[in-house]
């Protein structure tokens, strides 16, 4: 297999272990990046909060940026979206940046956008996360309020075109919505990214099951890598960094607690054939 083999090409989840300061991140998700192309792989999709997943939420805010494909950010610095853009150029890759902080309307939140850049550099697609996270978790003390510093995107399914497919964007807390990826499928998603930061206690308990539940619903191929270890918030995440292929199987899967990048096939032919022999996404009755 190489990448040439435009048929069935190398997808790559990088799992990360982020830390509380962005260059040392950047620099890591570098070397993973430079190891997915190495390997092969034509697409590689980074986790929620690659860049920084700091002591407190609101230090995201001290690294947000203004999108730069818009005129706000003529005069300002951009630092992770350049090394985006370089990253996918220099290693002919196409990346799907987890999320990152984007500037909004807003001065105290910003969004959490999933930016998608091609294999010459271009960003062709963000997505911002429309469902924050804002819980407690049960049997627990931890709590979770993202909103406090999170503005949700607009509630509407983005799938675009690629050279290896038609790719639908969702992030980590998404997961437990499953209308978002039926509305995905419909709208021609064939692979499905889901870039986390799942917490190491509800990724004990639900993580494989909502992702291949998701992979299983819409015959979709679904990418889902994780944060993992602790954190300098004193948090720790659950790892498992998973590629399930659309019938529900686990292709590869993260078995380190820290940076890896795990590799798999993507089989564009399966995913068409399942959906002409098995074609529960066109029995469905009410959406
Ligand atoms: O915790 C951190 O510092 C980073 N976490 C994140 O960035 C996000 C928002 S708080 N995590 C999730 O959405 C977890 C969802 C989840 O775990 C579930 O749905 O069970």
């Amino acid at each position: 297999m190489t990448a040439a083999d435009s048929n069935n090409p190398l997808i790559a989840a990088i799992q990360m272990n982020s830390l509380g300061e962005v260059a040392p991140n950047l620099a890591r998700a570098d070397d993973l990046l430079a190891d997915a192309a190495k390997r092969g792989a034509t697409l590689a999709v980074l986790p929620e909060n690659f860049a920084l997943m700091g002591a407190r939420e609101t230090d995201k805010l001290g690294v947000a940026e203004p999108d730069a494909t818009t005129p706000e950010a003529a005069d300002a610095a951009t630092p992770i979206q350049d090394f985006l853009a370089r990253a996918a150029r220099d290693y002919g890759l196409w990346i799907v940046a987890g999320t990152i902080p984007i500037a909004s309307h807003e001065p105290d939140r910003v969004y959490a956008a999933c930016c998608v850049y091609n294999d010459s550099g271009e960003r062709v697609a963000r997505y911002d996360k429309i469902h924050l996270f804002d819980v407690g978790v049960p049997d627990s003390a931890e709590a979770y309020r993202e909103s406090a510093t999170f503005v949700p995107g607009l509630p509407e399914p983005l799938v675009i075109d690629t050279p290896f497919g038609m790719l639908g964007l969702s992030v980590c807390y998404d997961l437990r919505f499953p209308e978002l990826y039926r509305a995905l499928s419909a709208a021609g998603a064939e692979i499905i990214v889901a870039p986390s930061a799942f917490t190491h206690t509800t990724g004990s308990a639900h993580w494989h099951v909502l992702t291949r539940a998701r992979a299983i619903e819409n015959l979709a191929t679904l990418i889902a890598p994780n944060q993992s270890g602790h954190h300098a918030s004193g948090r720790q995440t659950y790892g498992h960094s998973l590629i399930v292929d659309s019938w529900g199987q686990v292709q590869a899967e993260a078995t380190s607690d820290a940076n890896e990048v795990v590799i798999a096939t993507l089989d564009r032919k399966r995913i068409q054939t399942l959906r002409e022999g098995f074609p529960c996404l066109t029995h469905r009755r009410l959406f």
